[in-house]
């Protein structure tokens, strides 16, 4: 059994449908689903808003390899072109934790190296698991309350935008 925290984000064409595409493509695996958030572009910042979200999947057969996979086959589904590092996107399912593996392979990082200083990853996942922990940092509130205010405030819970 295998628990998996994925971030989706999508600032390309209709996003709110590139999100959904990853949630039917994880659908048997599927814990539970974040809200949608709109949040301002970090890295370049000279691009389109991102909606953002996070999915907590679990399954007693896909290892942390086979979450990558699964989450690279559903970009391919988006027709997601790779272009320009942190660059505009389709989607985008990067792979946060699973459980506690810790990985320093350039192609699975685990956990995901860029979580800790990404409020659009930790806000939506404290809004699924306010407990939630991230292996070898600690707990995800802490980790969010130690960010600037203008990264949390970059941050806008979309209510009018559901999952599924
Ligand atoms: N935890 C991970 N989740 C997803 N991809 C990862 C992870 N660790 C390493 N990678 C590798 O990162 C590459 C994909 O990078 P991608 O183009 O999605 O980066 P990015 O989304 O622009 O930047 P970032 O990874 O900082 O969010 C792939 O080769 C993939 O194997
Ligand atoms: N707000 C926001 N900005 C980004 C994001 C993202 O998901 N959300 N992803 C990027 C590349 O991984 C680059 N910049």
């Amino acid at each position: 059994m295998s628990r998996a925290v994925l971030s989706l984000g999508s600032n390309l064409g209709d996003r709110l449908r590139y999100l959904r595409l990853a949630v039917e493509g994880f659908a048997d695996e599927l814990v539970a689903a974040s809200p949608v958030y709109e949040t301002a572009p970090w890295g370049v910042t000279d691009q389109p808003d991102f909606l953002n979200a996070v999915l907590i999947v679990e399954s007693p057969d896909v290892d942390e390899w086979g979450w990558l996979r699964r989450a690279q086959a559903l970009e391919q589904q988006a027709e997601r072109i790779r272009e320009q590092r942190w660059g505009p996107r389709t989607l985008d399912v990067d792979v946060v934790v699973v459980d506690e593996v810790r990985s320093d392979h350039p192609d699975l990082l685990l956990p995901h190296p860029g979580t800790p200083a990404r409020a659009t990853v930790l806000i939506p996942w404290l809004a699924l698991d306010p407990e939630a922990h991230l292996p070898g940092h600690g707990p995800v509130s802490d980790l969010l309350a130690a960010l600037p205010d203008s990264d949390r405030n970059d941050v806008h819970l979309r209510e009018d935008l559901t999952l599924h």
